[in-house]
């Protein structure tokens, strides 16, 4: 096997990998595997009995987390990938299998049950590979194996285990301890793969890669893979350097592009035995026990770049040689260039209230649209249609009439203005404000300075800014719109049941504070803002107020700040100056006493600053603060006397840290 040659046949490819867990990115990215990473929403909730061998559970989890990602993909994020990755690891120790402990309880009862043992550590990975066929529907092809690494832990003493609890090093690992951190200190020996245990076998899956490769694109066979699905169906040498060497020259990793290729990967492999790999064909009656099957599912994203697979693309020199760039290429380029034209139509049609019309009077056709939203026919059908393209809107054509149109899930969901996760209030922001100091991008690039008095007439600065009733109402939507999406997830986020007083600084409309009240039933929350903003709130109360919620007006960075033994931060610190991030942290350190939480909630850059563009498009219109990650955050914090306890990369705008004040 040729490590390099098989992770760079993946270069430009779109690859995704369905896990939340740094350390799976980690290993991936120090392999110089470039992906994105989009985690699994799939519950890990399967029923543990079903599975004949612990392995089994591992794997089946994996699959259904990446197939998960892959069937998403196409709708919520508009864009088919190449390849999906998932993983699941779990411990197993006398027939028990552990996952990531609940609490601190459960942490210990997982943590004593390995004391002084050996056990297994078992990752299920599942790649999948996804080809979009030319009438949409999308073929699904999977491959899945597993790794197991045997580890024996010293005893560990009573003192130990809580002290090793208490580092919050456990939580979110499966059977509670880190070995690549402070768990490496429980450990006497590993057996295996080390990186299988700190959560993703890197040299197993890229044999697997090597054998899909060389399976794929020649009649070549080669395999050490001790994977128990393939293991049977391939002679088990490993490929000889020239075969290497031809895998290198080849293209790419192959998506099988014709019956006949899709055929061959079927014809060889070979049927598993176990029950718990059987992946039902969806495009078919019957059940296959392959552990690679073809599935299809229809989706409507026609916005890609239509290219016949015969079709020439044109070809271009990299390195020094002539390639023919890829399909996923060409996508991606036409989808940057015209991202900003889709952001508008999306902003236009958000603000003449489509949604909401179309919500509340479904299969109207573009003249009546045109009449009800007062707009020009033309314009209006050609935003329909561009609305039809994106996903955001669904259109019907009866024979000879004009179609008509409704919104499509997307927008019922999230685009209405009444919808309980609308984005109306930060569409109607992203439009007002960030579009405009967003035309000024190339002036803020070359000055470094906050572009809003070149974005904003005299007029419009009044109303862009915060400090206009009409502006204030706009940004306290917008702040409001995305605690109501995040909220949940971040009230979640952490065990909080040892607090019973919050207080959310800058906690705007309440949104966040509720969710914390509704998450955690012995916690109160005091929303601390100025007092402008807690005078406009009560456009905001839900309609059935929680009286746990309160309001208290001030300044964070220069009032007494409410007594609470938890104090929430979120999306806050990005935005503030260095001399301000400190003055507010001070505050917070001083109003604390020990074991007094701190939670921050923000994107979270990834480590070595490539990711998420989110974040890192946000940082282009923010004037004075900057965006960071985990650990630069951690450090901040533990500047100010607060030790990172849980980190938590969520899939939902917003990522979360809880610091405990030492
Ligand atoms: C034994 C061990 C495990 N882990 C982590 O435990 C999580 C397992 O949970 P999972 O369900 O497989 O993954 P997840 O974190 O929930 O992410 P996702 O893939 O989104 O389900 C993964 O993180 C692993 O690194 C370590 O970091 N070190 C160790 O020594």
């Amino acid at each position: 096997m040729v490590l390099n040659p098989v992770i760079s046949k993946l270069a430009g490819k779109l690859v995704v990998l369905a896990s939340a867990s740094p350390r799976r990115l980690e290993i991936l990215r120090s392999a110089g595997l470039r992906f994105e990473v989009v985690p699994s929403w799939f519950k890990e909730t399967l029923d543990k009995g079903l599975f004949k061998a612990p392995y089994e559970y591992a794997v089946e989890t994996a699959k259904q987390k990446a197939l998960e990602v892959a069937r998403r993909m196409p709708f919520k994020h508009l864009k088919t990938p190449d390849i999906v990755i998932g993983a699941d690891t779990i411990v197993t120790v006398d027939g028990m299998i552990l996952e990531k402990p609940v609490d601190k309880h459960d942490a210990y009862r997982m943590l004593s049950s390995l004391s002084g043992k050996e056990h297994s550590v078992f990752t299920g990975v599942a790649i999948v590979l996804c080809h979009e066929k030319e009438n949409e529907e999308v073929d699904y092809q999977l491959i899945d194996f597993y790794e197991e690494t045997k580890v024996k832990f010293a005893d560990l003493s009573e003192d130990m285990l809580w002290e090793y609890i208490n580092s919050g090093e456990p939580m979110d690992k499966a059977g509670g301890y880190g070995i690549q951190a402070l768990g490496g200190m429980l450990v006497e020996y590993v057996h295996g793969d080390f990186l299988n245990v700190v959560g993703f076998p890197l040299n197993h899956f890229c044999k697997q890669l090597d054998l899909i490769y060389n399976f794929c694109t020649s009649s070549l066979k080669s395999t050490s893979s001790r994977s128990d699905s393939l293991a049977t169906s391939v002679p088990t040498q490993p490929p000889s350097s020239s075969q290497a060497l031809l895998s290198h020259n080849s293209s790419s990793i192959p998506r099988p592009s014709s019956p006949c290729d899709s055929q061959r990967l079927h014809t060889q492999i070979t049927p598993t035995a176990s029950p718990a790999h059987k992946v039902k064909r969806e495009d078919s009656e019957s059940e296959s026990s392959q552990t690679l099957v073809n599935s299809t599912s229809k989706h409507t994203d026609n916005r890609k770049v239509k290219l016949h697979d015969n079709a020439t693309l044109p070809l271009v020199t990299r390195r020094g040689q002539v390639v023919e760039p890829t399909r996923g290429d060409l996508e991606r380029i036409s989808e940057l260039m015209d991202g900003f034209k889709a952001s508008k139509a999306l902003f236009t049609a958000s603000k003449l209230c489509l949604f909401d019309l179309l919500h509340s009077r479904p299969g109207l056709d573009a003249a009546q649209v045109a009449q009800e939203i007062k707009a020009s026919a033309k314009g209006t059908e050609c935003l329909l249609e561009a609305c039809v393209s994106l996903g955001l809107l669904k259109s019907t054509e009866k024979a000879c009439q004009k179609p008509v149109y409704e919104n499509a899930d997307l927008a019922t969901d999230f685009l209405r203005s009444d919808a309980s996760f609308s984005l109306h209030g930060y569409l109607q922001h992203c439009n007002e404000t960030m579009w405009p100091l967003f035309s000024h991008l190339e002036s803020a690039v070359q000055e470094g300075t906050s572009q809003r008095e070149k974005a904003f007439s005299k007029h419009m600065l009044q109303a862009a800014s915060t400090s206009s009733r009409e502006g204030k109402l706009r940004f306290m939507k917008a702040m409001h719109n995305i605690a109501k999406i995040t909220g949940k997830t971040i009230a979640t986020a952490f065990d909080l049941s040892t607090y019973k007083s919050a207080c959310d600084l800058g906690g705007c409309t309440g949104a966040l504070a509720y969710e914390f009240t509704e998450a955690h039933p012995g916690l109160s929350v005091t929303v601390f803002d100025l007092p402008a903003v807690v005078e406009l709130n009560e456009f905001f109360r839900p309609q059935h107020p929680d009286n746990r919620v309160s309001f208290v007006a001030g300044d964070f960075l220069k009032d007494e700040l409410p007594k609470a033994d938890l104090y929430i931060l979120a999306r806050i610190l990005h935005d503030l100056p260095d001399e301000k991030v400190h003055i507010l942290l001070s505050k917070i350190a001083d109003a604390c006493t020990a074991g007094c939480g701190l939670l921050l909630s923000e994107i979270f850059l990834d480590e070595d600053r490539r990711g998420p563009s989110r974040g890192l498009l946000q940082a282009l219109s923010m004037s004075e603060g900057k965006q960071r990650s985990a650990t630069e955050y951690s450090l901040l914090l533990k500047s100010h006397g607060f030790i990172t306890a849980h980190i938590r990369h969520t899939d939902n705008l917003l990522d979360a840290m809880l610091c405990i004040k030492a």
